[in-house]
């Protein structure tokens, strides 16, 4: 099945981007076209109807969230790191799995009532997720789910995030 073989190419890296951590890596997946289109289509199997529009979550959600949003026709929202956008609506730091960082939300990008989802290749603690959430609903947006293609479940995203929807294409514990 291409989605089995898609996420077979799933690379787990030891003690990156510091000991302890075990890294996963999607370039071997993205980097292979029949793999990047069964992940995504699987992707948007996941997404609830009513979605609008996707927020993809800087860098890494980007690739996935500008294909979902091309091959699904959703309009694509990115999440940024400071320093990157000429006018910002809202900012929301938060801490991830090997550090701490900080998103933003483009001025002007998001209307309230819409329907969005959060795209991005990996839910580890959901720490960026949830600032990807509270992002959306800065611009009184309606978070329809979070789409990653892997969570790692061991580090409690899913329970972080709770009540929004999590869907995930492949679960490590
Ligand atoms: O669930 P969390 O613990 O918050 O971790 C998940 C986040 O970590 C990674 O991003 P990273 O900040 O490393 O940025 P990158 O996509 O630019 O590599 C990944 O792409 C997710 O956005
Ligand atoms: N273990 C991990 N692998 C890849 N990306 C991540 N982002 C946060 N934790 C990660």
């Amino acid at each position: 099945m291409k989605l089995d073989r898609a996420l077979a190419l799933l690379r787990e890296v030891p003690d990156f981007p510091r000991p302890g951590v075990v890294f996963r890596d999607l370039t071997p997946l993205l980097a292979d076209p029949d793999a990047l289109r069964a992940a995504v289509d699987a992707l948007q199997d996941t997404i609830d109807p009513a979605t609008e529009v996707v927020a993809a979550v800087e860098s890494r959600g980007f690739l996935i969230g500008a294909a979902l949003g091309y091959g699904w026709h959703y309009g694509v929202v990115p999440l940024r790191k400071p320093g990157k956008l000429p006018a910002v609506a809202h900012r929301v730091e938060y801490s991830l799995e090997y550090g701490s960082a900080a998103l933003e939300l483009p001025a002007g990008a998001l209307s309230p009532g819409q329907h969005v989802v959060i795209v991005d290749d990996v839910l580890a603690t959901g720490g960026t997720a949830r600032a990807a959430c509270a992002l959306v609903e800065s611009a009184g947006a309606v978070v329809t789910g979070v789409a990653v293609l892997v969570e790692i479940a061991g580090l409690g995203g899913r329970a972080h995030l709770s009540p929004t929807p999590v869907s995930a294409l492949r679960t490590y514990t």
